[in-house]
């Protein structure tokens, strides 16, 4: 497998990667470039630099995008997972290099430390134009209090600082630092001397702070960026700096970087870095070989740490639900070589032991296996609920009695324009997936290799035909199963074969009397 590394990442990294992977590092190429050379890869590793676009994702036969560092916003991810681009970063490596980053640059504005040192260098004694602030006593205004937010809250506690957060994902009582007030947007901004950003660059978060924000912050704020470009308006920053509505600001991020044609940085109350946040060796060699570690894990199958757009199991679960999660995908294939009709909605229905895990991956799972069977390329974990949604299916879950020492179960139940169906299935004692029901026939069906599948009237001699036929056509049977609505009523019959069915020998079985269908169904 190839793995094109089109950014500077950390030796370490590529060491790793090399070890499984023919690798070339690539850097500064231009889109088309990129789009020229990108279908020969499998793996595609990025920082900020490239930006990984809708273009360069559809040329591609990529498997995994992988962002050494944070922020994904310079990937197209929506259209990564609609191609089922497994899309993975590293966010825990450069964590304390941002924070770090962070609180240098809020000391670097409170002392004027920038300025002054250029004042030196030019041969001033300057000691009255650089008289600075204390930071002690002050509020700090955080805004995202991820793992950089809390890591800076608890930097500036250490300062002296007080400290308040708005973050609308996070529940107040989680925190350990009770020194952190959790409150809303408005009261960070009317209330804080310094204010930092720790979100990411999203749709909720672009222009976050504008004219109107500014104009309720305090005389004089202080504000910091260390996270992206475009959460504050550019322009309207620069009119408060130059009205002086905001004293002083500290960017390492801008909207269009690198930033050489912004009016910002030649202010003198700016103190402005060329994205260096994550910029240590400690962190880069971190992200480098989080980053390489992941991507070796998606290009060889297994379970990925930092998934950004597909739903993940936690490792510690990995083993008890990935029975599950193969059963659910074998339920939903056997559903659509069972059934037709347009599909209007899914539930996914759990009791007894599964019910303890997040299900979100089996119900994927499923989907995936409903979806194999009806689209020209097949799905992935990463693109199914999004094609099932764009598709207009609805698709929910419940969990029923749970149970933990009853056996995990899962009912399939689906809505078409032809009525409701249902398939149940059990992961019994070491792992092994049975299908327990379809509709309302009882059957203990174990879900590998082909079997077929025979609707009919129950009555003597139907079994015997049937076998006959596949006999007469060298088609080994493995095992038999026999379900029925009731004596002499509709029943079904599903064997385990050995060979595939072919069409004619089907149309035979069709044939026979009191049959009304007969399918050949692969797991
Ligand atoms: N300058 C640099 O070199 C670096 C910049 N970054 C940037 O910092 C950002 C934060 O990184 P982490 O703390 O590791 O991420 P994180 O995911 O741990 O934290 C982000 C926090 O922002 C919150 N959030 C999301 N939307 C929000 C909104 N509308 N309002 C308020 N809070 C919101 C989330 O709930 C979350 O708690 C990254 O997304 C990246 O863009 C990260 C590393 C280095
Ligand atoms: O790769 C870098 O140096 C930038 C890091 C960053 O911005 C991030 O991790 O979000």
């Amino acid at each position: 497998m190839r793995v094109l590394v089109s950014d500077d990442l950390a030796q370490e990294g590529i060491d790793i990667l090399k070890k499984e992977f023919d690798v070339d590092v690539k850097t500064k190429l231009s889109e088309e470039e990129l789009m020229e050379i990108i279908p020969n890869y499998d793996a595609l590793v990025v920082r900020s630099a490239t930006k990984v676009t809708k273009n360069i994702i559809e040329k591609s036969n990529l498997k995994v995008i992988g962002r050494a560092g944070v922020g994904v916003d310079n990937i197209d991810v929506d259209a990564a997972t609609h191609k089922g681009i497994l899309v993975v970063n590293a966010p825990e490596g450069n964590t304390i290099a941002a924070s770090e980053h962070t609180i240098a640059l809020l000391m670097s504005v409170a002392r004027n430390i920038p300025a002054a040192v250029m004042s030196l260098k030019n041969k001033k004694w300057d000691r009255k134009s650089f008289v600075g602030i204390e930071v002690r006593g002050k509020t700090l205004g955080i805004v995202g209090l991820g793992r950089i937010g809390k890591d800076v809250a608890a930097k500036a506690i250490g300062l002296g600082m007080n400290i308040l957060a708005y973050d609308p994902y996070i529940i107040n009582n989680t925190l350990e630092n009770t020194h952190i007030k959790v409150t809303d947007f408005e009261t960070v901004l009317k209330n804080s001397d310094f204010i930092t950003f720790h979100v990411p660059l999203t749709k909720a978060t672009y222009h976050m702070i504008d004219k109107d924000q500014i104009s309720i912050m305090k005389d004089k704020v202080i504000l910091i960026n260390c996270a992206r470009g475009g959460i504050i308006n550019e322009e309207a920053l620069y009119e408060a700096l130059v009205s002086g509505k905001v004293g002083a600001c500290a960017l390492d991020v801008f909207e269009h970087e690198p930033p050489l044609e912004s009016p910002l940085i030649d202010l003198p109350n700016v103190v402005a870095t060329p994205h260096l946040g994550a910029s240590t060796a400690e962190a880069q060699i971190n992200v480098a070989i989080e980053v390489a570690n992941d991507i070796i894990r998606a290009l060889k199958g297994e379970l990925v740490k930092n998934a950004v757009n597909m739903i993940t199991v936690r490792p510690e679960e990995y083993h008890e639900i990935k029975p599950f999660i193969e059963l659910a995908e074998k339920m939903g294939s056997l559903y659509t070589q069972l059934k037709n009709g347009r599909i209007s909605e899914v539930e996914m229905i759990y009791s007894g032991k599964v019910t303890k895990f997040d299900v979100k991956p089996i119900t994927v799972a499923a989907i995936k296996g409903i979806l194999t069977n009806m689209l020209e390329f097949p799905p992935n974990l990463v693109n199914a609920y999004l094609l099932a949604k764009e598709r207009g299916i609805k698709i929910s879950e419940k969990k029923v009695s749970e149970d933990q020492d009853a056996p995990g179960t899962i009912t399939l139940q689906v809505t078409t324009d032809k009525g409701k169906s249902s398939i149940s299935g059990t992961v019994f004692e070491k792992d092994e997936i049975r299908i327990t029901a379809i509709d309302d026939y009882k059957i203990d069906l174990i879900p590998r290799g082909y079997a077929l599948m025979s609707f009919h009237k129950d009555r003597p001699g139907i079994v015997g035909q049937v076998g006959s036929l596949l006999g007469n056509n060298d088609i080994n049977i493995a095992y038999m199963q026999l379900g029925r609505k009731s004596f002499r009523g509709e029943a079904l019959m599903v064997l385990g074969i050995d060979e595939e069915v072919p069409e004619h020998v089907l149309n035979e079985i069709r044939k026979i009397e009191d049959v009304s269908d007969a399918l050949f169904i692969k797991f």
